[in-house]
């Protein structure tokens, strides 16, 4: 989805014959220097919104369009929502990818009465879905990136993409490179909520749709993404003279980078909410997972689209939304470092001996709340009393899990990296928070009453001055009563008088006369009553009155101290905030692995793939809840002996007897153990896989114009063209969507292709039982099936897969399981008797053993002819950066063409 064309630019200013209202011409002004977002237009308790925005919000929130005044003769549409309800508002607009310009009154409507004009307003903040910080617009358990994408040109096919991203809320900032064939696969790693790009790559041929497939796009103008000011940019943003000492980068990186600061400053309006510096995440360091085969391996959603039922949420034993949110980035990210892996693995066995100490922590980490976000919100501004008690819990949470993790005896290294980062903030930082903060807390720090009695002399003070009043006035009013011998003397209060003395009409006279004429000041006479003020009267009316605003001061200013305090401490907050996701993730795979009894994977850099009793995580655990087995089985695509390359594994077997299953359940282990974590399986030896690729299943891609067959074809193409001998290939039913002899040959096609050509590790399920005839000539192809019984007609799955071939499906089996009518079984029995007659399979023999391998006329590529003149001057023209080159630089390059043109 995208938003700028979404919203049209602001209505036209008026003509100057026309008569614009000063708050219609301040809106305009407004809006037009906040092009492409709606703008939130505060009058009074409402944020409005006018014209196309109140159109657009209107159909989107489900509220009223109204009309209010006209602008050029037509009614000016209009639509308000309530302030205090206007976070759920925000939260759907944005949740639609729509960005959202607040604009305040600036001062008190009353002063601009005085001065007769309108109201002055600002806009205080832009919010847009990549830089939130709001705890009410965020999803606790998920990132929330904002992405900028940056190309280099280069000659034919050699482009270069520089991706940054970044979550404002949690700091985080990350950097990379990738080709552009590889975008599609870096997008749904980063599954960014808001990304930023020049209007030519947005409207670029080839990866616009895909930018365009985002959840919201932003294009800007080029100077965002100006290579040349790039490290300008980033010293400004994080304070120093030369990027070099904070990260490296490459150039192409450094203006993604730069890209999403600037964005930052603009939506934040000059607020810098502290950033870490850019890390650079090596190209190739994660296993690369296309859009497809995440959606299909169902990682973090179900191909319905929920989290229930995905691998993450089977996964998922954190108990903090921190540790949720870095589990999900690993799941999205699993690694190729042999090493890295390792470290990760040390630091889950290490947790696993010990239940009770696992327990333990897990209840800290239950009560160690959300630092990074608590952080993120103080640093801009946006904070409240409760991120500053949610940083004292998570200092005294840090201390004891510093103590139960002093249990262990020799930590692993992840662990000592948790432990180095949880001792990093200086703890004088928790005693003044618990000396100033009070137990219970207010949302907003102008609510006040927050800071601790005890802490601060003054505001004790104020605070008793405020909160005596009543008593102060009473012992007044006995006094004043005992003076003038009118016991009916009471002191009230209104808006009009202040503070007043009021006495029976009877009484009034007294009070008029000498000597109390002297105290009583005679104010007014009802009907039956008389007020008078008294000089003393006054003087405690505006000590109240200014009391509690003295002590709200007070208190907003001890709340700036404590937030400079902060500021101060944060890299060592925010490196404990993130130590605690580290020990929260570690502490969840190991609890995973004891509840679920998986293994520690062997993962090395040979190109085994050995599951000994192997398991679906999810499939095992849904059948557990209905007190059934999984059937755990082995699967073995390392190269055999004398083979350089893994072998593939052609399963075939009855409908519903678990081939996709096992397929996937061998995808998950493989990312599983990658991750770092334990796999369901008794053992599982691994060779780093780098890229997954996954075919399961078909579904239409109707918004995209593809029927189910194209999508599967599309998906079988990517696979094809892209597997090396390292990735792991699933692919499941290749060629069903088509008539049975096109289907199959493609099949036939594709498995020829990975044993010749990619040569890589893959599972290959399939209903033509003609392809086993296939393994006869392809010495690593390897058969198996899944095992059934068949049982006075009808079938009993086993799960089992063992070596060898089905010689049937049984669909007609399970159909009549589905509920098929009697009659359409029997039928289908009959035209299945026949068509078996036919024999297929003899004839799919033969043809094995007809067909000169695919290889061998597929691989052998032309011979290239020498490029003509007039290629090689293309050649040289694309390969010229004009934006790169210096004046001197552009006119070499303008003579060695000419010399090339002569030659
Ligand atoms: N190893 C196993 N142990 C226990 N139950 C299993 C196992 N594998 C699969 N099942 C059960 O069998 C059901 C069908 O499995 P699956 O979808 O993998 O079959 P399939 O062979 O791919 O079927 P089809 O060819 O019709 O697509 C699963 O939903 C699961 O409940």
């Amino acid at each position: 989805m995208t938003i700028a064309p979404d919203i049209s630019p602001s209505p036209e200013p008026s003509a100057p014959a026309e008569k614009v209202s000063p708050m219609m011409e301040q809106y305009h002004e407004i809006k037009a220097a906040n092009p492409g977002l709606l703008l939130f237009y505060r009058m009074g308790d409402f944020y409005e919104l006018f014209f196309e925005d109140a159109e657009i919000a209107a159909r989107a929130l489900g509220i009223t369009l109204t009309k209010r005044g006209k602008h050029k003769g037509q009614d000016i549409p209009m639509c308000g929502v309530p302030v205090e309800r206007s976070d759920d508002y925000l939260h759907r607009l944005i949740a639609l990818g729509h960005r959202v310009a607040v604009c305040e009154q600036t001062e008190d409507p009353a002063a601009a009465r005085a001065r007769k004009s309108v109201v002055r307003r600002d806009v205080v903040r832009l919010i847009t879905p990549g830089t939130l910080t709001e705890d009410t617009l965020l999803d606790a358990r998920a990132n929330n990136y904002l992405l900028a994408i940056a190309r280099a040109r280069a000659s034919a096919g050699a482009d270069r993409i520089g991706l940054a991203w970044i979550d404002i809320s949690t700091a985080e900032f990350i950097v990379t490179e990738c080709a552009p064939g590889e975008l599609a696969a870096t997008l749904a790693r980063i599954n960014p909520n808001e990304a930023i790009v020049t209007d030519a790559l947005y409207s670029d041929a080839e990866l616009g749709p895909l930018l365009r497939e985002l959840p919201a796009v932003t294009p800007l103008t080029r100077d965002v993404f100006d290579s040349a000011t790039a490290e300008r940019r980033l010293c400004d943003y994080f304070a120093v003279s030369t990027m070099d000492g904070l990260s490296a980068m490459s150039r192409l990186e450094a203006t993604a980078a730069a890209a999403c600061v600037t964005y930052i400053d603009r939506t934040q309006l000059g607020k810098k909410p502290p950033l870490s510096p850019p890390s650079r995440e090596a190209t190739g360091s994660t296993m690369a997972i296309d859009p497809a085969t995440r959606a299909n391996l169902e990682l973090t959603r179900t191909l319905s689209g929920e989290r229930r039922g995905s691998l993450l949420d089977a996964i998922d034993c954190t108990v903090t939304a921190a540790g949720s949110r870095l589990l999900a980035q690993r799941l999205a990210a699993p690694l190729t470092d042999v090493e890295q892996i390792a470290q990760r693995l040390d630091a889950v066995a290490a947790l696993l001996p010990d239940p009770g100490l696992r327990e333990a922590l897990r209840t800290t980490l239950r009560g160690a709340p959300d630092m990074s976000r608590a952080l993120a919100r103080l640093s801009v501004g946006r904070g409240g009393p409760r991120d500053l008690a949610a940083l004292r819990e998570g200092l005294r949470a840090a201390d004891q899990a510093l103590a139960q993790l002093g249990a262990l005896e020799a930590p692993p290294k992840e662990i000592q990296t948790v432990m180095a980062a949880l001792r990093r903030p200086s703890r004088e930082l928790a005693q003044e928070f618990s000396q100033a903060l009070a137990d219970d807390l207010p949302l907003m720090k102008r609510d006040g009453g927050f800071v601790r009695e005890g802490y601060h002399a003054a505001l004790d003070e104020t605070r008793k001055l405020r909160d005596d009043s009543r008593l102060i006035v009473a012992a007044m009013q006995a006094r004043y009563a005992d003076d003038c011998g009118v016991k009916g003397l009471k002191i009230r209060h209104n808006n009009v008088l202040g503070y007043f003395v009021e006495v029976t009409a009877q009484h009034g006279e007294k009070l008029m006369a000498p000597p109390l004429n002297g105290t009583f000041i005679h104010r007014q006479t009802l009907a039956g009553q008389t007020r008078f003020t008294t000089a003393e009267l006054g003087e405690i009316e505006a000590k109240i009155a200014n009391a509690g605003d003295r002590a709200l001061g007070l208190e907003l200013e001890i709340f700036e101290r404590l937030v400079a305090m902060v500021q101060q401490a944060t890299d060592d907050l925010r490196a404990a905030a993130h130590g605690f996701a580290l020990l929260d993730v570690t502490l969840a795979l190991a609890k995973l692995a004891a509840s679920d009894n998986y293994v520690r994977p062997e993962v090395d850099g040979s190109l085994s793939f050995a599951i000994e009793g192997g398991r679906h995580p999810v499939v095992e655990q849904a059948l557990r809840r209905d007190g059934q087995p999984f059937i755990a089985n082995a699967c073995d695509l390392s190269p055999g002996p004398g083979q350089q390359s893994g072998q593939i594994w052609l399963i075939t077997g009855p409908n519903m007897a678990g081939k996709s299953t096992f397929l996937r359940q061998n995808a998950l282990i493989a990312l599983l153990a990658q991750i770092g974590s334990f796999v369901p399986a008794s053992r599982a030896r691994i060779g780093i896989v780098d890229r997954l690729f996954s075919r399961v299943g078909a579904a239409d891609d109707l918004a995209r114009g593809r029927s189910t067959f194209m999508v599967e074809m599309v998906e079988t193409a990517v696979i094809l063209n892209q597997a090396s001998e390292r990735a792991l290939v699933i692919l499941d039913e290749i060629g069903r969507g088509t008539a049975t002899f096109d289907g199959l040959s493609i099949a036939w096609a594709a498995i020829e292709h990975l044993h010749e050509s990619n040569r890589c590790r893959s599972l290959f399920a399939t209903h033509y039982h003609e392809l086993t005839a296939l393994s006869a000539k392809l010495p690593r192809l390897f058969n198996a099936t899944v095992r059934v019984k068949e049982w006075h007609g009808d079938v009993v799955f086993l799960h089992e897969v063992l070596p060898g071939s089905a010689d049937r499906s049984y669909g007609i089996q399970v159909a009549k399981l589905a509920g098929l009518p009697p009659s359409v079984i029997t039928r289908a029995k009959s035209v299945l008797a026949k068509l078996e007659a036919q024999d297929r399979g003899q004839s799919a023999r033969a043809l094995a053993e007809d067909l000169p391998l695919f290889a061998v006329t597929a691989r052998a590529p032309a011979e290239p002819s020498p490029p003509t003149e007039a290629e090689q001057l293309i050649a040289a023209l694309q390969a010229l950066h004009p934006d790169e080159l210096s004046p001197r630089e552009a006119l070499d390059a303008l003579y060695a063409l000419k010399a090339k043109l002569k030659g």
